[in-house]
């Protein structure tokens, strides 16, 4: 069995604010993407790496990220979409030669403390089931809330807060975005297309240090977070 990463990268962060890509704001020096890709490139386990990048950025991610730090796993650098979930579907159908038992992990590419361990264990639930989601317990109470009124307070035992990686077997994960393209289904993540399939996605406990850098706010717990 191959493990394949996946790391969509082709968002604008528009939240950040930055006036730039927010996968390229430095952290401790280096982008945030590379980071990331170290995980990857450092784990024993995972075999191949395939990001996902505004098609403008592509020749500036191969030199700046990808030769600069010598991230030898990466197979190739794919143009994304309009949505995530497109940009992933780009990255699912770039990657050939590949068995349908093979596991692709799917990471956001600003989520980079993602721990080893962690991945590892995605990895292996998803070798053996429909698929493994990584998350955490909410903390907070969650509410529903409708044009400014609160329509539930759905018990919190059962919300759990999906994080990433998302991993599946191939031909699972390939399924699962064609039929939802075909159907015109957007999600926010990649377990709710096998989800809609009927197949059983299990959780792997997550880190509640695991966070996507979205906000300004997220970079000065990302700064704390790599001091310790
Ligand atoms: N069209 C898109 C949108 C997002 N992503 C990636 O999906 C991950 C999670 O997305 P998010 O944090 O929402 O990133 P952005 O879309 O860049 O943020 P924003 O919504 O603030 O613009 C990121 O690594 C992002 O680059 C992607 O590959 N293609
Ligand atoms: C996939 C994800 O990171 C799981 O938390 C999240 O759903 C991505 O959502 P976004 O809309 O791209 O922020």
């Amino acid at each position: 069995m191959r493990a394949v990463a996946l790391i969509p990268a082709a968002g604008m962060g528009k939240r950040m604010g930055a006036g730039m890509n927010k996968q390229y704001l430095l952290l401790d020096g280096r982008p945030i993407l590379a980071h990331t890709l170290a995980v990857f490139q450092e784990a024993s386990f995972v075999d191949d790496i395939y990001v996902v990048i505004p098609e403008a950025e592509i020749a500036f991610c191969r030199e700046q990220v990808v030769g600069k730090y010598g991230f030898a796993k990466v197979r190739d650098v794919i143009a994304g979409g309009s949505e995530r979930q497109h940009s992933v579907l780009n990255g699912i159908r770039a990657l050939n030669g590949y068995r349908e038992d093979d596991v692709v992990i799917i990471h956001d590419g600003v989520r980079p403390f993602i721990p080893t361990k962690i991945l590892k264990h995605s990895i292996e639930v998803a070798s053996q089931w429909d698929g493994a989601l990584v998350a955490v317990p909410a903390k907070d109470t969650i509410k529903t809330v409708e044009a400014g009124v609160v329509t539930g307070t759905p018990p919190r035992e059962n919300i759990w807060l999906a994080q990433t990686p998302q991993s599946f077997r191939h031909g699972i994960i390939s399924a699962a975005h064609e039929i939802a393209a075909a159907e015109g289904f957007l999600g926010t993540d990649d377990a709710s297309l096998v989800e809609r399939m009927g197949r059983q996605v299990h959780v792997v406990m997550g880190d509640y240090r695991n966070i996507k850098i979205t906000t300004p706010e997220d970079m000065l717990l990302a700064e704390t977070f790599l001091k310790k």
